[in-house]
């Protein structure tokens, strides 16, 4: 084994024609030289290959070196070819790998398959090389998941021969040095059969079926089981051929570039700027060594959840001793889930301990935390006494964060002594899941402030979104004019199920009236009713369907003041087997309560074809997006797509709302807001934005160049 023969991958992403070449190159060289007996494949840094550069799937030019002829090249060696794994292989460098005819990697290795992940299969030949190697079930599981298997897992199935806790490199060159001679045939995994099933048919049935009900249509997932089926059915040749074809049927599927726009998109956001200039690249966070939660309600125990998670020590305060005691045994209860299902199990969390979780109805305790989530009522009233508390008891440094829906931060932040400290932490139910968190800033809010509320995203393994102070701020502003629309659309002649089918095989994880059902109606109940749409402080002779001029719907009002709050009562806009049920069934209770409301309202039904549900429920929310866009309450169109993606159950397929409104086109999406707005002119939600007529006026540039066609920055930036 000569120093020659040692071909180094270089970076960890492969600058793909150059890494490709000098393989090649390089595995040519070590073929010809008769000295060289075995060659080792290793990357640089102790990082062997994160695959290919995601960018180069969208440029016109990626049709460069094919890496399939190369691993081709690797496994038809006449020398034994050892690949040495540091850090990760994922994707092509995976691929490398398994034509390699031996792999040692470091304990502390990941591997992986995730083109799935960006809307991708393995298309070097990995769909059909590694069902030969570790069989049909794990490697289906790892191409259709896209996930990163530890070193140790890839062991026990066969992935790799060896693991090292030192030096990888010395290993796989005494592995090579131990093999140089013996037949290379059993090796080569394009030689080998794959490994039979007794029951093959059954179980690819049954695994397209299971792919096909959580893609929600996104097609990589499918195509990778049937790439999989043809290293079932067909010889290795073959195989490829028909994982070629696929491959290609993705690349131009549309949904490869909404998905790899998304892996971007999600990076791009770590990049926030704020008012003033300050940004990320000036701005240190605080460390956060000790944190408060107040309020142990549906948002505050999945936050103690999160928090502990995180290793973060807690302080859980509530009002009293019973609802303390109510907190403390739901946030037991998820922890011990959590703990279940993480290596190591609660002994990892030790959250028995109370220096790590400690449950209080004492406010004093605060008084050493570097950062308090409030996350009582949404109330204006109750979190300023709370803020105005806790400006009294914290430490001067510490950061206050309100877990508020919707409400004014700088309100809140007026109640306190330190309103450069105040910043809006949202987080989406149930909070130790979903990976959102919207962070507010308000007029005071510090560029410090700021970083640490990102940093804190980063500890919870969250996605942090930067946006400004408004009304719902960003992801519920824009859900506000969509649910009205679905609202309006069943006051028009349609029905919860046939709004929320539409929605749901649009890709939503759940329809508006399933998630209203879920979040409890009367949550937005209380909200209309603080604001004096509805209750008893509205004006006596305000017309039922009319507030401030525009149109309103109080059918929402009139299904809590039956008492139908949604699952927790068994009955909302669905009926439930039972009150806290979760099978939601059409209910012709609620049929015919809508036919009595268009006849006393003298509503003509109509019936209200997909298209028009699809467009007016989206294409309205994407018009509160550009309005969000041009008040600068983001500083862009990715902002919203991360949030709509991580928060609201937005297929990631399609990319994020301002995405697919650059899919469909912004002068279709402008034409359509301009038919309905003249169909329903009171309805503001459907009168399209200035920003987006200029966009289409400027010929709709693309998406990244949005921004610079909005002519003053505003002050909120
Ligand atoms: C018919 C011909 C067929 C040819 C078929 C060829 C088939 C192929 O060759 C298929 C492929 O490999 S597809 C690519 C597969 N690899 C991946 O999906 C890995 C994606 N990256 C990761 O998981 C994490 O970044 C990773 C785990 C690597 C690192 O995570 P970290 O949290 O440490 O870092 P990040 O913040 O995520 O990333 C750092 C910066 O690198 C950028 N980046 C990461 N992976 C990239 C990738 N694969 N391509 C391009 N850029 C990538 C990332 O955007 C970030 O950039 P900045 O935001 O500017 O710092
Ligand atoms: N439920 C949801 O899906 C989401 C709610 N939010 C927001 O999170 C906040 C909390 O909402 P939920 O958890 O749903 O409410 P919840 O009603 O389930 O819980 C609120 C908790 O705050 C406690 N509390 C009230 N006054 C208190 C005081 N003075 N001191 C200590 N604790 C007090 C209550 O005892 C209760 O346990 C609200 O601002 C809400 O708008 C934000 C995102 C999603």
């Amino acid at each position: 084994l000569s120093k020659s023969s040692q071909i180094v991958s270089g970076l960890a992403l492969i600058t793909f024609k150059l890494f490709l070449q000098a393989l090649e190159d390089g595995l040519k060289k070590a073929d010809a030289d008769p000295s060289v007996k075995a060659v080792m494949i290793c990357g640089e840094n102790g990082k062997f290959s994160a695959g290919a550069d995601i960018r180069g799937f969208s440029s016109p030019k990626r049709h460069g070196v094919a890496l399939s002829p190369i691993v081709s090249l690797i496994e038809s060696s006449e020398k034994p070819v050892v690949a040495a794994i540091e850090g990760v292989a994922l994707g092509g460098g995976l691929e490398v790998a398994l034509g390699c005819h031996y792999r040692v990697a470091h304990a502390k290795a990941r591997m992986g398959l995730p083109e799935v992940t960006i809307g991708l299969l393995p298309g070097a030949e990995g769909t059909q090389r590694l069902p030969r190697l570790i069989g049909v079930p794990a490697a289906l599981d790892m191409i259709t998941t896209g996930k990163h298997i530890p070193a140790t897992e890839a062991l026990k199935l066969g992935l790799v021969d060896e693991i090292v806790e030192e030096n990888t490199i010395e290993a796989a060159i005494r592995l090579a040095n131990k093999v140089i001679g013996q037949p290379l045939e059993p090796r080569r995994l394009s030689l080998k059969p794959v490994p039979k099933l007794p029951n093959m048919e059954a179980f690819l049935r049954e695994a397209l079926v299971k792919v096909k009900r959580q893609a929600r249509g996104c097609l990589a997932p499918e195509l990778c089981v049937q790439a999989v089926r043809a290293a079932t059915e067909r010889p290795f040749a073959e195989g490829v051929r028909r994982e070629r074809e696929l491959f290609g049927l993705l690349l131009s599927s549309g949904q490869a570039q909404a998905l790899q726009y998304a892996f971007f998109a999600e990076r791009a956001v770590r990049r926030w700027a704020a008012p003033g200039g300050a940004s990320w690249s000036s701005a240190a966070p605080q460390p956060v060594r000790k944190a408060a939660v107040i309020g142990l309600g549906t948002m505050g125990r999945g936050i103690v959840t999160s928090l502990v998670k995180a290793n973060i020590p807690v302080v859980a305060l509530e009002q009293d001793l019973e609802y303390l005691n109510k907190g403390r045994k739901a946030v037991m209860l998820l922890l011990e889930r959590e703990a279940m299902k993480m290596e190591g199990g609660a002994q990892t969390l030790d959250f028995h301990n109370p220096a790590r979780l400690q449950f209080t109805v004492d406010f004093d305790l605060l008084c050493d935390v570097d950062l308090v989530i409030e996350a009582v009522f949404e109330n204006m009233a109750l979190k300023k006494e709370i803020f105005h508390k806790l400006s009294k008891i914290c430490k001067p440094g510490a950061l206050l964060c309100t877990n508020t829906s919707a409400l004014n931060i700088d309100e809140i932040a007026s109640a306190t002594n330190r309103p450069q400290q105040v910043i809006g932490t949202h987080f989406f139910s149930p909070a130790h899941v979903m990976r959102l968190l919207e962070i507010i800033y308000g007029r005071h809010t510090s560029p410090t402030a700021i970083a640490t509320a990102m940093q804190l995203a980063k500890a919870l393994k969250k996605v942090g979104v930067v946006v400004g102070n408004c009304f719902g701020f960003v992801g519920n502003r824009m859900m506000f004019p969509y649910v009205q629309q679905a609202v309006f659309l069943l006051e028009e002649g349609s029905r919860p199920e046939a709004v929320d089918q539409v929605l749901e095989d649009f890709g939503f994880k759940i329809g508006p009236f399933r998630m209203s059902d879920l979040a409890g109606l009367d949550v937005g109940w209380r909200s209309r009713k603080e604001q004096g749409l509805t209750g008893p402080s509205l004006a006596a002779g305000t017309p039922a369907r009319q507030r401030h001029g525009q149109r309103y719907s109080p059918l929402p009002d009139l299904l809590c003041e039956q008492g139908r709050f949604g699952q927790k009562t068994g009955k909302g806009w669905y009926q439930y087997e039972r009150a806290g049920g979760r099978t939601a069934t059409p209910d012709p209770w609620l049929h015919d309560f809508l036919s009595q409301y268009r006849d006393t309202h003298g509503i003509q039904s109509r019936f209200i074809d997909q298209e028009e549900i699809l467009e007016r429920c989206l294409f309205s929310l994407i018009n509160e997006g550009f309005a969000i866009l041009a008040e600068g309450i983001a500083s862009g169109p990715e902002h919203l797509d991360v949030i709509y993606i991580n928060g609201y159950g937005w297929p990631k397929h399609r990319g994020g709302p301002m995405f697919y409104a650059s899919t469909v086109g912004l002068p279709r999406v402008l034409a359509k807001l301009q038919k309905y707005s003249e169909a329903h002119p009171d309805v503001p939600g459907l009168r399209p934005n200035a920003f987006l007529k200029k966009l289409v006026a400027v010929r709709s540039p693309p998406l990244k160049e949005w921004m610079s066609y909005l002519s003053h920055q505003s002050p909120k930036l």
